[in-house]
């Protein structure tokens, strides 16, 4: 059995340890946070142990970072005051590149990582981007921890900021859809309940086909959208309001702030 140590238990390790709390896996699990009320709650809300970041880190075989970009630069000069020999860095931080990791932890696997918060449902989908000292071995306990989480697909360093504007920060552009259709359902003459039951429950259902019919995106709009039917009227205003260059303006400024970041925090 493999322990992984989580750094940092705010919302995207929480996702991380309830999935894989929810299975039945072959890993244990530590976790520190420098809030320790915070670590202590997680660990007591999913059986997990919270431990001091000494502890964490010398008793772990994955080393798993979950800061803010901010402070990743404070935790690897305390990282690199211990003995990580055989030890596999995963780190899921925004926007650092992994020759930062390998200029301060010469030597030391690292394996650079973009989930999301759909881990806690086991619906994440995840970018890996492979460090220089990584055994097979370790890749495979990476794959292991992913694949619990939901899918993952490798992908080389330079393509994760992207990566980051698809996956990594779109769940938060499918809420602001549903609360948009939400908002408009409500001017429309819905109640705020029906509105947000509604907007909901057809943003859950829509994912679900993607999943599960077979179909592509495309295929699936085709087939709601009537010849100049209601769906029809919909999207032509979508189209006319430039909603396509909205969506490319909105990620390509996600993409470049993670670009940023590094130069910003490190
Ligand atoms: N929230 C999300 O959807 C996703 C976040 N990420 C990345 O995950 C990282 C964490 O993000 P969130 O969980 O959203 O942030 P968060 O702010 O909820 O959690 C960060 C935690 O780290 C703790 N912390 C700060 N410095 C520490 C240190 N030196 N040692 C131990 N704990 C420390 C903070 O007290 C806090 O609890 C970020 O770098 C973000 O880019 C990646 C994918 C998705
Ligand atoms: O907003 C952020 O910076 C993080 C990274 C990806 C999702 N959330």
């Amino acid at each position: 059995m493999q322990t992984i140590g989580f750094i940092g238990t705010g919302n995207l390790a929480s996702s991380v340890i309830k999935g894989l709390s929810q299975q039945d896996t072959d890993f244990r699990i530590m976790a520190y946070d420098v809030f320790q009320e915070k670590a202590e709650l997680l660990a007591q809300t999913y059986g997990v142990a919270s431990a001091s970041f000494a502890e964490t880190i010398q008793g772990s075989d994955v080393i798993f970072l979950a800061v803010k970009p901010k402070d990743i630069k404070g935790l690897l000069d305390q990282l690199a005051q211990f003995n990580l020999t055989g030890k596999l860095i995963i780190t899921v931080v925004a926007g650092i590149g992994l020759s930062v990791y390998e200029q301060a932890l010469p030597g030391i696997a690292v394996i650079r990582v973009m989930p999301n918060t759909s881990s806690a449902v086991l619906q994440a989908v995840s970018g890996l981007a492979r460090g220089r000292c990584v055994t097979d071995g370790q890749a495979k306990t990476a794959e292991a921890i992913f694949a619990v989480l939901g899918k993952f697909l490798w992908i080389s360093d330079s393509k994760m900021n992207a990566l980051t504007a698809v996956s990594g920060s779109g769940p938060a552009y499918f809420y602001f859809l549903t609360e948009l259709m939400a908002l408009a359902g409500e001017k429309l003459g819905l109640t705020r309940d029906e509105a947000e039951f509604l907007a909901a429950e057809t943003m859950v259902g829509a994912g679900k086909m993607l999943a599960e019919s077979g179909k592509t995106s495309l295929e699936l709009r085709e087939a709601v959208t009537s010849p100049n039917g209601t769906t029809y009227a919909a999207l032509e205003s979508f189209r006319q309001a430039g909603l396509a260059d909205i969506v490319y303006q909105a990620m390509e400024a996600c993409a470049k702030r993670a670009e940023e970041m590094e130069g910003e925090y490190v």
